[in-house]
């Protein structure tokens, strides 16, 4: 549905989005990820019409909508924006807002379309409400059904739960995935929040300095990352300087030895591998010690930093045994 071919576009001097390329399925959601100023929310802009190409070519169902030479305006391209701030117009009732880009169907089919799309999103009989007589998570539906109700080709999320209590976002983020899958729609948000991309995702795109450093499944973005980039980013967890011991055999590192297959990254004659927390546990009967030097509470474990030789190590350790700051203790594969 979507396609975007080795995008490149920025402004005035600099190319905050370069040589991008992704493909988004139809019915599929795409999330993108990424730092502060990566240049999400431009690529998005992009893809929306709202920013000329200076490279590369986006095609919508097959057909091109954007490349150096050519430029469909928004309007033409048949997609439909949700941004943080929902937007609603505020002179709109709830009616009004859903029926806003529906101006070419009939008033009982107008009718009736909002109906479906506010009985999609949950808020059947909210019609005559005025936007500030709803809460934050039903603007954000109500901005949703708004979108959705034209059936546009593309949904374009940017950051839409950021107005909304952290608590609430991974809730909402599933609660609006089977909207969209209900609704057969194919979408592409921005958040930089990952716990929001893995509740929504079906592809999960790491951006990084303006480049697409992988384009994967949740999964394979946590477990097989591309670039040592993507696994500082992705999760938690340390780069330790490993060797090899012999074919086939673990990687040595100072938290001890971790599986050959662990992700590991190769740069300037060494190696380093991936050692999330949930990689090791602290049992005293280990050879390799170290000393505590921070400790989260997590709920249901602590996460501790131990300085291993001068190297800080992630370690998720249990509630029955709280370790405290600058004891020893031992590191143990999880195995
Ligand atoms: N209209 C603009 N004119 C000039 N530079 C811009 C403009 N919009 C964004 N930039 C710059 O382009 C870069 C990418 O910005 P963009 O908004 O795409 O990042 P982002 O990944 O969405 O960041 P955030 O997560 O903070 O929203 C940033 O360095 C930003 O300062």
């Amino acid at each position: 549905m979507l396609e975007v071919d080795r995008v490149t576009l920025g402004y005035g001097r600099t190319d905050v989005v370069q040589a991008v390329s992704l493909a988004l399925p139809r019915g599929e959601i795409g999330c993108l990820l990424g730092p502060s100023g990566c240049g999400k929310t431009t690529l998005l802009r992009a893809i929306g019409g709202f920013e000329p190409l200076r490279a590369g070519r986006i095609a919508l169902a097959g057909r091109t909508v954007a490349s150096a030479e050519h430029h469909l305006p928004p309007r033409e391209r048949g997609i439909g924006m949700v941004f943080q701030d929902h937007a609603l117009f505020p002179h709109l009732n709830v009616q009004g807002n859903v029926a806003f880009g529906l101006g070419r169907l009939s008033a009982a089919e107008r009718q009736r379309r909002v109906s479906e799309m506010l009985s999609l999103v949950g808020l059947e009989g909210l019609q005559k409400r005025w936007p500030h007589e709803l809460s934050g998570g039903q603007q954000q539906r109500v901005a949703l059904a708004r979108a959705l109700a034209p059936q546009p080709a593309l949904l374009l999320l940017d950051e839409p739960f950021s107005n909304l209590d952290t608590s609430l976002r991974v809730a909402i983020a599933r609660e609006i995935r089977a909207i969209l899958r209900q609704a057969g729609a194919t979408a592409l948000m921005v958040t930089h929040d990952q716990h929001e991309a893995f509740a929504m995702a079906d592809a999960v795109g790491v951006m990084v300095g303006g480049r697409l450093h992988q384009w994967d499944s949740a999964f394979d973005v946590y477990h097989r990352p591309a670039t040592p980039e993507v696994a500082r980013l992705i999760g938690e967890g340390v780069l330790l300087p490993a060797q090899a011991a012999g074919a086939g055999g673990p990687w040595q590192t100072v938290a001890g030895p971790v599986p050959a297959d662990a992700p590991h990254f190769d740069a300037d004659g060494t190696t380093q591998v991936l050692v999330r927390p949930e990689d090791l546990r602290i049992d005293a009967g280990s050879a390799v010690h170290g000393t505590v030097t921070e400790r989260v509470f997590r709920g249901s474990h602590f996460l501790y930093t131990v300085q291993v030789d001068g190297t800080p190590v992630l370690v998720h350790g249990g509630m029955s045994q709280p370790h405290e700051i600058g004891a020893t203790v031992g590191l143990m594969p999880r195995g």
